[in-house]
């Protein structure tokens, strides 16, 4: 909701329209319902789209607001991507310990994510790995009643909740985001081209750029939400400049790789992620289905 309010306050002040115009209709996805499971075993990141995929095709909505991170890579035709947001802080924030380092040893770390448990392993084979779900207050009561003592979120989430000052975030040099963290789009039908013209004066060309390298870089990956992939982009004069790492589960091996090309060439990230899985062990490719 808090994603959805922003992309109206940015429609809106683009247009010069009343907010009034444009209504928010909440619509509770099969990730919000199921809260007890991990999602790469509930069935991936289309419970965050099924239920608004149906209610834009059904045209009960003409507008669908998401973390572009929980978007599934292949998106159906009738869907266009008619928006990007200016991207927020990329970063993960750590929280119960001031560094990757001081996390005390065998403590307990709340993730249900591979790339951040195995990044996590990676650097700290001593941790214990716990699966943690719920919004950001359930993840950060949880932490509060000592079910974990370490947990790691998304800073772009929790600056929407309001909640900028948790934790320690964690730079980008020393440990990667998930493929599109921080970025907020917008989907709309791809016959609906008063709704597409609409979002396009929002569209953030730069983070566009970005977020759609990362997304390219997955597709050739084969990733999901079971496969352990870290990897941010970054545009820097008319080029862009990935560095992407993939790992086995349990964070054992970790394959890194960096590539800087033009913007606009999405051949670039597919021959990245060749590279990435042909220096990985069969154990590693085989979290993978590849292009
Ligand atoms: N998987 C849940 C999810 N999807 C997007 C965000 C944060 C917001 C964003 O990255 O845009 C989060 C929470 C988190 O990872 O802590």
């Amino acid at each position: 909701m808090a994603q959805a309010h922003e992309a109206r306050a940015r429609l809106c002040k683009s247009h010069g329209w009343d907010e009034n115009e444009i209504e928010l209709v909440p619509v509770l996805a099969s990730g919000d319902k199921v809260q007890d499971r991990p999602l790469a075993e509930i069935g991936g990141k289309a419970l965050w789209t099924k239920e608004l995929d149906a209610w834009l095709l059904e045209g009960r909505i003409d507008g669908a607001v998401h973390s572009m991170k929980d978007v599934e890579t292949l998106r159906p035709d009738w869907l266009a991507i008619a928006a990007i947001l200016p991207r927020a802080d990329v970063r993960d924030v750590l929280i119960g310990a001031s560094s990757i380092h001081a996390i005390p040893e065998s403590a307990r770390v709340g993730t249900s994510a591979p790339r951040r448990a195995a990044q996590m392993l990676h650097r700290r084979p001593d941790v214990e790995v716990v699966p943690i779900r719920g919004n950001v207050a359930t993840r950060l009561a949880r932490l509060a009643a000592g079910e974990v003592d370490v947990t790691l979120l998304a800073a772009a989430g929790l600056e929407r909740l309001g909640e900028s000052g948790v934790g320690h975030p964690l730079e980008t040099d020393d440990w990667l985001p998930a493929p599109a963290q921080g970025a907020i789009g917008i989907e709309c039908r791809t016959d609906d081209a008063k709704t597409l013209e609409w979002l396009a004066a929002i569209d953030h060309s730069q983070s566009r750029d970005e977020v759609l390298a990362e997304r390219a870089l997955l597709a050739a990956l084969g990733g999901n939400c079971h496969s352990p992939i870290a990897v941010l982009t970054r545009s820097q004069g008319g080029h862009l400049a990935m560095t992407a790492a993939i790992f086995s589960g349990d964070g054992a091996e970790r394959i890194d790789g960096t590539m800087t090309f033009s913007t606009g060439d999405l051949e670039a990230p597919a021959r990245l992620a060749a590279d990435l899985l042909a220096r990985a062990t069969p154990g590693v490719a085989a979290l993978f289905a590849g292009p």
